[in-house]
């Protein structure tokens, strides 16, 4: 029996309301120097050649990606769910019925991480392709971290051997819809899924600029740093 060699696809949830960003909408939709912020993430999705296809899940009650990406040629799915976890384990099934298989790698990153750059795409892959769990892109903590109670410090919790978690972050599909049905939908990314299984994911650096538009005042900056790009 011939073993099919596996591919890497990517799976943009894409199916958020954006509460903490104050955009009255969206923020995937927002306007950002010139074009959509999932337009910008796409984008560079669809520079990394080594992903086979990309899936965008959206809310089943979205009218705005077609104007917000026009001439999208990638997969799109009206799955999302109520929360990021449920709109990926939503996609996952729809990957399959589009011809991915279980053994192959999903990478699953925020429509809100606009300022992806294809290299580290290209990083991550590199990483993780012969890697038995996948991973993730993060950066080491810089700043001195804090607990809070009531708005005053409860503690400083060592941040030594802390990171942030990005995305993308690389799973084989099949692992990460088993990691994900019995997390159940509240983790807030796919290593936590994957991490509740016992396995313990790669961390892959990632780059300052690879944020997540969350707050009001993220616009201003992804615009800035898109602009001098
Ligand atoms: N039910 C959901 C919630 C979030 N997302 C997506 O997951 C990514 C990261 O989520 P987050 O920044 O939390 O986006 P929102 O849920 O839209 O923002 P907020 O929590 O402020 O409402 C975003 O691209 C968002 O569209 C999704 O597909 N389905
Ligand atoms: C997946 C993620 O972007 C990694 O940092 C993050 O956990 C998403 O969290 P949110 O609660 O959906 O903003």
């Amino acid at each position: 029996m011939t073993v099919p060699p596996t591919r890497c696809f990517a799976l943009v949830p894409c199916a958020g309301v954006g509460l903490r960003a104050g955009a009255g909408g969206p923020k995937q939709y927002a306007p950002l120097a010139g074009r959509a912020v999932v337009a910008h993430t796409l984008a560079a999705l669809a520079a990394v050649p080594r992903l086979a296809g990309t899936l965008v899940v959206l809310s089943p009650e979205d009218t705005q990606f077609e104007t917000a990406v026009p001439g999208w040629a990638g997969w799109l799915s009206r799955c999302g769910g109520a929360t990021r976890a449920e709109s990926v384990a939503n996609g996952l099934p729809v990957l399959r019925e589009l011809g991915a298989h279980d053994e192959d790698w999903v990478l699953v990153h925020d429509a809100a991480r606009c300022l992806l750059r294809p290299e580290w795409v290209e990083r991550l892959i590199d990483a993780c392709l012969a890697d038995p769990v996948g991973g993730l892109l993060a950066l080491p903590l810089a700043d001195t971290l804090k607990a809070e109670e009531a708005g005053r410090v409860a503690d400083t919790v060592p941040r030594a051997g802390k990171w942030a978690a990005q995305t993308p972050q690389m799973f084989r599909i099949g692992l990460l819809a088993r990691a994900l049905a019995e997390a159940g939908e509240h983790v807030t990314d796919e290593s936590s899924a994957v991490e509740a299984l016992g396995l313990a994911p790669r961390l892959v650096p990632g780059d300052l600029e690879n944020l997540k538009v969350t707050w009001p005042a993220d616009f201003a900056l992804a615009a800035r740093l898109l602009e001098t790009r």
